[in-house]
């Protein structure tokens, strides 16, 4: 059995540790954070086309700290840390979190997250660990340790590779990642040997529907009805498109139509609404602000892009500040300061 340690639960982590329970080759640990009183009391209620109906599922362990994890009466070494928490690096430090759950040259790292160039940090802290970077196409939600997946579980699993590393290593990265996709099962998981395509690929959705769904309060079928999606997803999808052939990722001529498609018959919100609706932190960084960047070092204008990342910019501020994480001076602000 595989010794798995899973670090967030929200939707896209149960339905995770869910999978590579029912795989049957992994005991999964989780650490669940407000909803560990519900979850130790009454399990999770999920409702899942692909993996099924469950009242009071709860996995192999649940813990409320990745410390509480590590220490128990006969200390764990994991062999996988699945990250499933939102990258939002502005927040918290991934790489510091997790460091007691690492054990030097054993763990992998499994990042299930949206974004580009969110890998680079953890390879940079871990060098000698394998780091695998999934891609997942799920739609679900966690409210309350009920958990409603809503489009097909399909996670797209590859290994980090940084430029420099050892063809040796990267060959048993690659044995690890497909390792990966047999214990979560390979109905719902697929190995690749590009991930950073299916990363790119994703933001041409993450990039454009989730800030316009995040900035309006609209969910994608109402995006649709509302001109939305014709007058601003698409052609904000098309600076995302040129981005990624910049950066030698060359997508089929239907790409945005098929990802504008993808929700079709839903009134999906996706999860990046979903934290402006619950004033959380969102992926503001990890999904526009680094493709933003990845524009700006090929010298690519993408004017759309940048006014949705300053209307978020400024979303974000507000979000912070109720959560108490930025504060206003009570003296007030001058203009010059900021021109
Ligand atoms: N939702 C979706 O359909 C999809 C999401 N994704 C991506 O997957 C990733 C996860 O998304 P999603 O599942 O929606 O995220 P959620 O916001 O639903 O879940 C995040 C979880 O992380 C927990 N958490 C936050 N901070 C900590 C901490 N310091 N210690 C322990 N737990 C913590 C939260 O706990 P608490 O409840 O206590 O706040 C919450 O359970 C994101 O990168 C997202 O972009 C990708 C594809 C689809
Ligand atoms: C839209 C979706 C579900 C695509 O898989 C997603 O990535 C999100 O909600 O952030």
């Amino acid at each position: 059995m595989k010794s798995v340690l899973l670090i967030g639960t929200g939707g896209v982590g149960t339905i995770a540790g869910l999978s590579l329970t029912l795989g049957g080759q992994a005991n999964v640990t989780a650490v669940v954070r407000s909803a560990y009183d519900r979850v130790i009391c009454e399990g999770y209620k999920i409702s899942s086309p692909d993996h099924g109906n469950h009242s009071g599922w709860r996995p192999y362990r649940v813990v409320r700290t990745i410390d509480e994890a590590v220490n128990s009466e006969t200390p764990v070494v994991y062999d996988y840390v699945v990250v499933s928490l939102k990258a939002l690096p502005d927040v918290y430090c991934i790489e510091e979190m997790i460091t007691p759950a690492v054990k030097l040259s054993h763990t992998t790292i499994v990042l299930i997250q949206n974004g580009i160039g969110i890998e680079e940090p953890l390879k940079k802290a871990y060098p000698y660990n394998v780091v695998l970077s999934g891609v997942s196409m799920i739609g679900c939600q966690n409210v309350g340790a009920v958990v409603s997946q809503f489009e097909k579980d399909r996670l797209i699993v590859g290994a980090f590779l940084p430029e420099s590393a050892p063809e040796a290593t990267n060959q048993s990265a690659h044995a690890i990642a497909k390792e990966f996709t047999e214990i979560y099962g390979t109905q719902f998981a697929e190995y690749t040997e590009n991930i950073t395509f299916y990363r790119w690929r994703k933001l041409v959705y993450n990039a454009t529907i989730n800030p316009i769904c995040a900035l309006t309060l609209l969910d994608t079928g109402r995006c649709h009805l509302s001109g939305l999606s014709k007058n601003l997803t698409f052609p904000a999808m098309q600076e995302v498109i040129a981005i990624a052939a910049a950066h030698n990722h060359i997508f089929p001529d239907d790409i945005a139509d098929s990802m504008l498609s993808s929700d079709d018959g839903l009134y999906y919100r996706p999860s990046m609404m979903l934290d402006v609706v619950y004033n959380r932190p969102f992926e503001l960084e990890a999904i526009l602000g680094n493709t933003i960047k990845a524009a700006q070092s090929k010298g690519i204008s993408c004017p759309t892009l940048s006014l949705l990342y300053t209307l978020l910019k400024g979303v974000l501020w507000r979000v912070k500040e109720t959560q108490g994480m930025v504060q206003a001076p009570e003296e007030g602000v001058k203009w010059a300061a900021y021109s």
